[in-house]
């Protein structure tokens, strides 16, 4: 019997938190040309030369503190939202986990929804808002492999669900367990982009200017497929159901990487401001990632809460990424064909 195929893909994770591990991990990432999007020859000077032999025994070690018996949990997510996905649609289907970066990989995935007789193949990239770097680059090593393929079978892309409603649902759910009212003021923190790939982004021409925060903050037909304007439609989506007025949170952008302008405003320069104002307590969602990784368990839980005690304030708390949430699960399910 034939099967539909879906292939779920998250970012990727090293094999093991050692540093020998964490270097593969970075070299493979980094020199992806929608990430570190520079000439090659600098790419490779900046990445393999500077950047991966630098940071690899300091990111080695953060991901020593989020490691735990299930190993890293972004891959333990991931494959638990597969398998949980899997059970929900049963035997017609056949749901295949990939990591764009490491393992399991994209190239191995293929070829096991192959090895499993699909007639057809929908791939989603686990990531809310479209963004080159993260769906962009999944979809492009897709393509790359399938075409090598005699028979190409029928296939098909999500490119986006930042406004997915049951998505939106659970991250306001995981939000009111931890009452939010109780806080003083609430945090969109999505990862950060450099400048340059929102101005790349710009998909149809130049009706839309995204340093003018007012136009990334109404979706329409000349922003719909940039990162920016799809990350403050979910803010606004999730603010809505929990009837936050504009007043009580901020979008805003962590992770930033090298010395370039990424796009602002960034986290830590809003937690100095809301530490001057006299803000002790925060709730931050971190709506770009659809499972527990560094960037929620380590930047958001531990370097963030840090760095806000220092200037005075009391606590940052983390809203729950959707996990293992069967309302999530059901929202994948509503997105396969
Ligand atoms: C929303 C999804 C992501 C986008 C877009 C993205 C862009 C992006 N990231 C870097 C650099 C790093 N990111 C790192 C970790 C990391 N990034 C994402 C997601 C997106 N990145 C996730 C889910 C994770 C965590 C993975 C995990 O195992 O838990 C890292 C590694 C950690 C570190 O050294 O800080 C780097 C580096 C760039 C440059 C970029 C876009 C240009
Ligand atoms: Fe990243
Ligand atoms: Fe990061």
């Amino acid at each position: 019997m034939s099967k539909k195929g879906i292939l779920l893909v998250n970012l990727g994770t090293p094999d093991s938190p050692e540093t020998a591990d964490v270097k593969k991990y970075l070299d493979q990432f980094l020199m992806d040309e929608r990430v570190i999007d520079i000439p090659k020859l600098n790419r490779i000077l900046l990445i393999k030369g500077i950047i991966v032999p630098f940071r690899s025994p300091k990111t080695a070690k953060l991901y020593k503190e989020i490691w735990n018996e299930n190993g890293s949990p972004l891959l333990y997510y991931s494959r638990l939202q597969a398998k949980m996905l899997q059970e929900r649609l049963g035997d017609d289907y056949h749901v295949e986990l990939a990591m764009r970066y490491q393992n399991p990989s994209i190239e191995s995935a293929l070829a096991n929804l192959k090895a499993g007789r699909v007639d057809s193949i929908q791939v989603i990239p686990l990531f809310p808002q479209y963004a080159s770097a993260s769906t962009g680059s999944v979809l492009q090593l897709v393509m790359k492999l399938v075409s090598k393929w005699h028979t190409i079978p029928p296939i098909s892309f999500v490119n986006s669900f930042h406004d997915n409603e049951l998505m939106i649902k659970i991250f306001a759910e995981n939000a009111r367990k931890h009452n939010p009212e109780s806080y003083d003021h609430v945090l969109f923190s999505f990862h950060g982009l450099p400048e340059r790939q929102i101005d790349k982004g710009d998909y149809f021409g130049k009706n839309y200017n995204f340093r003018d925060i007012s136009q990334r903050e109404v979706l329409n037909d000349d922003n719909k497929f940039c990162y920016l304007a799809q990350s403050y439609d979910t803010a606004r989506l999730i603010a809505k159901e929990l009837n936050l007025s504009k007043e009580n949170y901020t979008v805003c952008f962590q992770s930033r990487l090298g010395k370039e302008p990424w796009v602002q405003p960034y986290t830590t320069d809003v937690l100095k401001k809301l530490a001057a104002e006299g803000k002790k307590r925060l709730l931050v969602f971190s709506p770009a990632f659809v499972a527990d990784c560094l960037e929620t368990l380590y930047e958001i839980t531990v370097e963030y809460h840090e760095e806000f005690r220092a200037l005075g304030g009391e606590h940052v708390q983390l809203v729950e990424s959707l996990n293992d949430s069967p309302v999530f699960i059901e929202a994948l399910a509503g997105m396969v064909k």
